[in-house]
């Protein structure tokens, strides 16, 4: 099972790197590796499991983070109409999205960051992802509010982008009124 010593920190290149496309069928070993990511977030989510292991919660993982360049990530969250989402996910790609922007009020955090980072993250209100399911199916995803947000995280890291460097350092906060999507 992956435990937060699995999971490398910033500063670690890996973070940085942009991660490689999987190449499909996904090999025996590509998707364990995915199974274990979604179990990650299970366990993470799980109050007695991440106490007894000392599991930071999350709501997505991409590979990278477990210093495996490739481009994988594992979301468990609710989408907008409150649908239960638990998914790995091979090659995701935002296909499209909204001009209009909105970002998670409390900030963002992440589990290769130790640290505290304030400061508003734009993310597009609204995204289309499409990506290949463990299972092997190619789905489309319409995504929107904090589900959307997710995505957009998990997908940054495949291309070695941390939540941090989109905050403007000028104005951190720079937003007088929260966009109507704000979560
Ligand atoms: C917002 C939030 N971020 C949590 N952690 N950070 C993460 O997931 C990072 C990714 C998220 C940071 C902002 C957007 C994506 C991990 N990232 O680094 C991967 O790249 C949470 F855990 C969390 N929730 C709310 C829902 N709750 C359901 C019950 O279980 C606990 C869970 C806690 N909400
Ligand atoms: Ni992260």
């Amino acid at each position: 099972m992956i435990t937060m010593d699995d999971i490398i920190r910033e500063g670690h290149p890996t973070l940085r790197k942009i991660a490689d496309p999987v190449s499909l069928p996904a090999s025996k070993e590509e998707q364990d590796i995915l199974r274990s990511m979604v179990e990650y977030l299970i366990n993470s989510q799980d109050e007695d499991t991440a106490a007894q292991y000392g599991l930071r919660p999350g709501v997505g993982l991409a590979a990278p983070q477990i210093n495996v360049s490739k481009k994988m990530i594992a979301v468990r969250t609710f989408d907008h109409n409150d649908e239960f989402l638990e998914l790995g996910l091979f090659n995701p790609k935002i296909i499209s999205h909204s001009e209009e922007t909105t970002y998670l009020e409390s900030g963002e955090g992440c589990l290769s960051v130790d640290r505290m980072v304030e400061g508003e993250v734009p993310r597009y209100a609204r995204i289309k992802v499409k990506a290949t399911t463990l299972e092997g199916e190619e789905i489309t995803l319409r995504l929107k509010g904090f589900a959307a947000i997710v995505f957009q995280h998990e997908i940054d890291h495949l291309n070695g982008i941390m939540f941090y460097d989109r905050i403007d350092k000028s104005d951190p906060f720079k937003e007088p009124l929260p966009p109507k999507e704000v979560i």
